[in-house]
This record gives C-alpha cells, sequence and structure tokens, in this order.
C-alpha cells in the first residue's frame, strides 16, 4: 500500500569537524536539575530522582536560525541546556556504563512558553504547551564524547543581546549525566538518536522579536537563535 504522503526526514544534527550527521529520533528533557532554578520557580527539587518531560525531535531548529515569536504567548523564555547524545542501545544499565553509550555533547536551548507552562502547573496538567513548541529546541552541532571528555565543572551562560542572563557550572546539575542516562533507561529503550536536554541552570527570563541568543558550555560549539517577528495570521 503506498504512502497517503511524503513524511518529514528526521532533523538531523551537524558533529563538529566532520562531515558526519546525527538524526534525531527523541528528545527527553530533564525538569528542575538545578537547585537556584528550581528555587527562582518557586519549586523544591527532587533529589530522589530526575523527572522528565519530551518534545517532538519537530521542534528542533539549527542553532543560526531565526525562530519567529511562537503563537499563544506572551512570556517566551530561554533556557540553555547541555545536551546528551545518545549512540547505543541502553536498557536498564547503570550510571557506570552510561559513557559508553553516549555519542556526544551538544549546547542547547529550551525555549519555554512560560505562560502556558504556569498555566498548566496551576491546573495540574501536563507541560506539551509550554515546552513542545515548533522550532524550540535549537541545537548546535554536537561534538563527540572522545573530544569533549567529561562534563566536569564546566561553565555554561548564555547572553541575551551580549548581557549574561545565565551563568554556571555544569557539577551544579542535581543529577549528572550518568545518574540521568542510567535513570532514563529504567523507563526507554534508549537507542542511537535520542538526545536528553539535561536541564537549565537559573536566571532563565522573556526574550522579544529581535533579541540574539548565544549559548556558551566550555569545550563546544556555541548555540545561537535570532527571535523573529510573530508570523501573521491565516
Ligand atoms: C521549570 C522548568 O521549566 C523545567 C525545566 O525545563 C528545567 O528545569 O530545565
Amino acid at each position: 500500500m503506498p504512502d497517503l504522503f511524503d513524511p518529514p526526514a528526521l532533523p538531523r544534527l551537524a558533529v563538529t569537524g566532520s562531515g558526519d550527521v546525527f538524526p534525531v529520533v527523541r528528545i527527553f528533557c530533564v525538569g528542575r536539575n538545578y537547585a537556584a532554578h528550581a528555587a527562582e520557580m518557586g519549586n523544591e527539587v527532587d533529589r530522589e530522582a530526575p523527572f522528565y518531560f519530551t518534545k517532538s525531535p519537530f521542534a528542533l531548529a539549527p542553532s543560526g536560525s531565526t525562530v519567529p515569536y511562537p503563537p499563544q504567548t506572551d512570556d517566551y523564555h530561554h533556557e540553555m541546556e547541555l545536551a546528551v547524545a545518545i549512540g547505543a542501545p541502553a536498557f536498564r544499565i547503570g550510571p557506570a556504563q552510561a559513557e559508553r553509550v553516549i555519542f556526544g555533547y551538544g549546547c542547547g536551548l529550551d525555549m519555554t512558553r512560560r505562560d502556558l507552562q504556569a498555566r498548566a502547573k496551576d491546573k495540574r496538567r501536563p507541560w506539551d504547551l509550554g515546552k513542545d513548541v515548533e522550532g524550540s529546541a535549537i541545537l548546535a552541532p554536537l561534538t563527540r564524547a572522545a573530544d569533549f571528555g567529561l562534563p566536569g565543572d564546566r561553565r555554561i551562560h548564555l547572553s541575551v543581546n551580549g548581557a549574561v542572563r545565565q551563568d554556571a557550572r555544569l557539577s551544579d546539575m542535581i543529577h549528572d549525566v550518568p545518574a540521568i542516562v542510567a535513570d532514563l533507561s529504567r523507563f526507554y529503550h534508549l537507542a542511537p538518536g535520542d538526545l536528553i536536554l539535561t536541564g537549565t541552570p537559573a536566571g532563565v527570563g522573556p526574550v522579544i522579536p529581535g533579541d540574539v541568543l548565544t549559548g556558551r558550555i566550555e569545550g563546544l560549539t556555541d548555540v545561537r537563535l535570532v527571535i523573529g517577528a510573530p508570523e501573521a495570521q491565516g
């Protein structure tokens, strides 16, 4: 039977220093993984275990894009994050095995309709409309794990129009990368093409059309986003 339409190809990320590309199949995101961010949002952190939400891989936009200010929000926020790309199958692995299944790392932005997320939280509803926003997962080219090493306590920071807004250390994460990979592998058969955004540090805030965002993690390629004008109706 013929397909009724041509499905879109999976989005792909460039790999720094090579012609390789990494197809993105799923995007998992960790919530409240930095104590200072949880506090600024008025939340307690859960040190027992991470929690997750997801974004469609089709929410991905490459670094350097101009992405229109999205519909149905007046409070679109930046969230700078370390992204982890999975390169091998992993199911029910321990933290000690996590390194073996990590393909690489990248700088990512988890752009968020904060007003819709807040409304969802108030009504105890899922966060999809706040988080799974078209064009809201901005990813820089990946760096292979062998070229990056371990996340350690590298600086993670984001500036908007040159002014630093988020500034922290990867060691500030409550659940570190091996713990996150191991924990997620209890629930999912992780596989090549999975991407994990590991949570954002404090300093999140609103953006407006014309803003230029630059996110940096020592040792990785910067992520860059320009906020475009909202799209016209109709
Ligand atoms: C409160 C949030 O927006 C959750 C999140 O995306 C993060 O902590 O990162």
